[in-house]
């Protein structure tokens, strides 16, 4: 092993080319790079003719190719990566600013992102390498790719049908996470990746697409592990490519709750991605890691070995706030260090029949190898003459010992290492055996004695840490034991699964609402009040007893009602105003926003269809998007409107057309309840809900309607 060396984690920028709706006049960030560096400029959102600059180890404006961002940046990480250091690559950047782009790219040769690229080189440099050794070495390459959704992790290479609502779960292992169950694939070729990722990406869309999202709602990992086979030992090394989501204004995504609670989950993420880098910057003792599973899965500062961030850019106004962020989240990174430790080699023996590797199947592991395990280690203790090897053997088996096995006498009586229970936790922390996954992956066989001779006392470690490893996650999977289960009869069962049904529900609900919550403090500490009353009021279907936030939601009612006597036609803040051009570029990506201007245009006819987007926004009735708080009355008259089921009343209202008053009417017949009886929309978000119709166009609607 070498020793660590520190070194920085390379920050790179890339500023994505403008799109067709952005203006020249509007690009406020540049690149330069020169003999002191690169930087990244751009004004200050202030004060125009001001600008400020951030250094970074590379930038890349516009114009700069998939090619030329891989030849220089990621290239490079995979000499690192067969001399056994673990590499992280990830996209960071506010969403729409490339990252996908950058990551995955697109299908033709040129457009091809820095995941498809590695991979490429990956198998290049394997066959020179088996191609120099004459065959004698060889080169694995396995993969595993998985999302983390709504702070859960999902398995990419299994269909979203046969996930666990809980998602897979994160364990400890020797100083690295790992994610129990997941499966990893042997992949032999470029070809073969190409089919793999392909596959396992429209699995991640599935899920966006079933929840109306047009961008990436999920952190995407894939995890390159690459195994140099010499003889009989083995360097196993991990490249992990992150296409993180991007955070984003929640606003864009209306009262819809289960968008609400992906952003809200995205924001939280990357908002304890930034408190881990501005606590490893101030030096602090403790890094919030474990409050997030992305930057438990991240770790970014203690994940030894090779770090490249790309810092995805837009080049627009809109984006000034979150590129100013972003920049400053990204200066901050830059200056972690990570240490350069190499994995080392282990020893791999002849290995045993490989276990079905597909699928979620997986049983819990029987515990009676274990005993001929140990048999193992201590014959080879004996015959290797390591200094006091039973004492560390003791301490390591003892965390598997089967209590089952011990009460039949089997393993415990028979062998006198098995002694005092540690917690798996106490494992040592140092070690330096690869991540192994746990639960699906085939860990090598031991060896025959006379290749057992030059096992180190590392390499025992090694293998029994790995044995662990595998026993405690396959305890960690919800998985039928092998073990015959005591009978419960029928009724029990059920008592038991409508019981743990009713609890899970709890804690769901609970975690949406303190989301809502937390969104609601942040828009509060930045002055947007409309959004901070939105997000309170979306909490309180959660918490409907809580008085104090009862209270903040009278508070801010008041402060905005005030605010919108006072000043009709502006009642923003500074920094929501800001916030809304920001929102309203987004909005123009934004697939249902897309839905509703269409709408708009059939209703209304061409000639709107021929104005822009913008001046169509403005069309709006004014502050109908920021300040929507409609009056009680508002709200009771445009409901008995709509609940009149009478299509000349609906058609009357302000914003709706033939098609959306179709809509009205089809989910009003749509929700008629049982035996005739018509049912009615009991809130303007249900309102809002139907298909066609969008909260915008209630604001439109009500906004014509009269508050007294
Ligand atoms: N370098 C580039 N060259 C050409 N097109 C680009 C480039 N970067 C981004 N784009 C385009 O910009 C749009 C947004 O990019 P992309 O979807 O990659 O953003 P993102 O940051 O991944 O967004 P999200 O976080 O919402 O998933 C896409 O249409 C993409 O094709």
């Amino acid at each position: 092993m070498v020793l660590p060396n520190p070194a920085d984690i390379r920050v790179v920028a890339r500023v994505r080319p403008q799109h067709k709706n952005e203006l020249e006049k509007d690009v406020i960030v540049s690149t330069a790079t020169n003999d002191s560096g690169a930087t990244v400029k751009i004004s200050n959102p202030k004060k125009e003719s001001e600008t400020y600059a951030f250094q970074f180890s590379g930038a890349y404006d516009q114009t700069a190719t998939q090619q030329e961002i891989y030849e220089h940046e990621i290239s490079p990480t995979i000499k690192s990566l067969f001399n056994g250091l673990d590499v992280t690559i990830f996209a960071y950047g506010s969403t729409g600013t490339g990252k996908t782009h950058t990551m995955r790219g697109g299908k033709s040769m040129a457009d091809r992102g820095m995941i498809p690229r590695f991979l490429s080189g990956v198998y290049r440099r394997a066959r020179k390498i088996v191609k120099d050794s004459d065959a004698a070495t060889k080169v694995e390459v396995s993969l595993s790719y998985y999302e983390i959704y709504n702070d859960k992790v999902f398995d990419l290479f299994e269909s979203p049908e046969d996930r666990t609502a809980a998602g897979l779960p994160l364990r400890d292992n020797g100083g690295k996470t790992v994610v129990v169950g997941l499966t990893e694939r042997p992949c032999e070729s470029l070809k073969e990746f190409e089919t793999l990722y392909d596959q396992a990406n429209v699995n991640r869309s599935t899920g966006a697409t079933k929840l109306n999202a047009s961008s990436s709602r999920s952190h995407a990992i894939l995890r390159i592990r690459v195994s140099i086979i010499t003889g009989d030992t083995m360097r196993s090394s991990v490249a992990s490519a992150i296409d993180l989501a991007g955070s984003e204004d929640n606003r864009r995504t209306e009262n819809r709750k289960d968008r609400m609670v992906e952003s809200a989950s995205i924001n939280k993420s990357l908002f304890t991605l930034a408190k881990c880098v501005e606590a490893i910057s101030r030096g602090d003792d403790r890094i919030p890691y474990r409050e997030s599973k992305m930057t438990r899965i991240l770790s970014l500062g203690q994940n030894n070995g090779v770090t490249v961030m790309i810092l995805n850019l837009a080049p627009v106004r809109s984006f000034h706030l979150d590129t100013l962020s972003s920049l400053t989240f990204a200066n901050r990174t830059r200056k972690i260090e990570v240490r350069e430790i190499e994995n080392e080699p282990v020893f791999r023996g002849c290995s045993r029949p490989v276990p079905n590797l597909a699928g979620t199947t997986i049983q819990r592991q029987p515990l009676r190898p274990l005993a001929s395990t140990v048999h193992n280690i201590k014959m080879h203790v004996a015959n290797a003459g390591v200094d006091k090897p039973e004492k560390q053997l003791k301490a390591s088996f003892s965390v598997f010992s089967d209590p089952k096995r011990n009460s039949h006498g089997a393993a415990k009586s028979s062998h006198p290492l098995t002694v005092a229970r540690l917690s798996p936790l106490k494992r040592r922390a140092e070690s330096s055996t690869y991540a192994s996954r746990p639960a699906k992956r085939h860990a090598p066989g031991f060896a025959p004695a006379d290749a057992q001779r030059s096992m180190s006392k590392q390499v025992i470690e090694d293998l029994i840490e790995r044995k662990v490893s595998d026993i405690l996650a396959a305890r960690a999977l919800d998985q039928p034991s092998v073990a015959p289960q005591p009978e419960i009869s029928d009724e029990v069962q059920r008592r038991l699964d409508m019981l743990e049904k009713r609890i899970e529900g709890k804690d769901e609900g609970r975690e949406q609402g303190l989301s809502f919550l937390l969104m609601g403090k942040q828009h509060a500490v930045r002055g947007e009040d409309t959004s901070a009353l939105r997000m309170y009021r979306l909490a309180k279907d959660f918490f409907p007893d809580n008085t104090k936030l009862q209270l903040k939601i009278d508070k801010l009612q008041d402060k905005l009602r005030e605010m919108k006597h006072e000043h009709p036609a502006q009642g923003k803040s500074d920094t929501e105003s800001n916030r809304q051009t920001h929102t309203r570029a987004k909005e123009d990506r934004d697939s249902d926003y897309t839905a509703y201007s269409a709408e708009e245009d059939d209703d209304e006819g061409d000639d709107v269809r021929s104005r822009s987007k913008a001046q169509r926004r403005d069309r709006r009735p004014r502050g109908s998007s920021e300040d929507f708080v409609p009056s009680e009355a508002q709200v009771r008259r445009l409901l008995d409107i709509i609940n009149s089921h009478d299509l000349k009343r609906i058609r009357r209202l302000k914003g709706v057309g033939a098609k959306k008053a179709d809509m009205i009417m089809a989910a009003l017949a749509d929700t008629a309840g049982e035996g005739g009886t018509s049912k009615s929309f009991g809130s303007l978000s249900e309102l809002g809900r139907v298909k066609g119709v969008g909260m915008r166009a209630v604001e439109t609607m009500i906004a014509g309607i009269a508050e007294d």
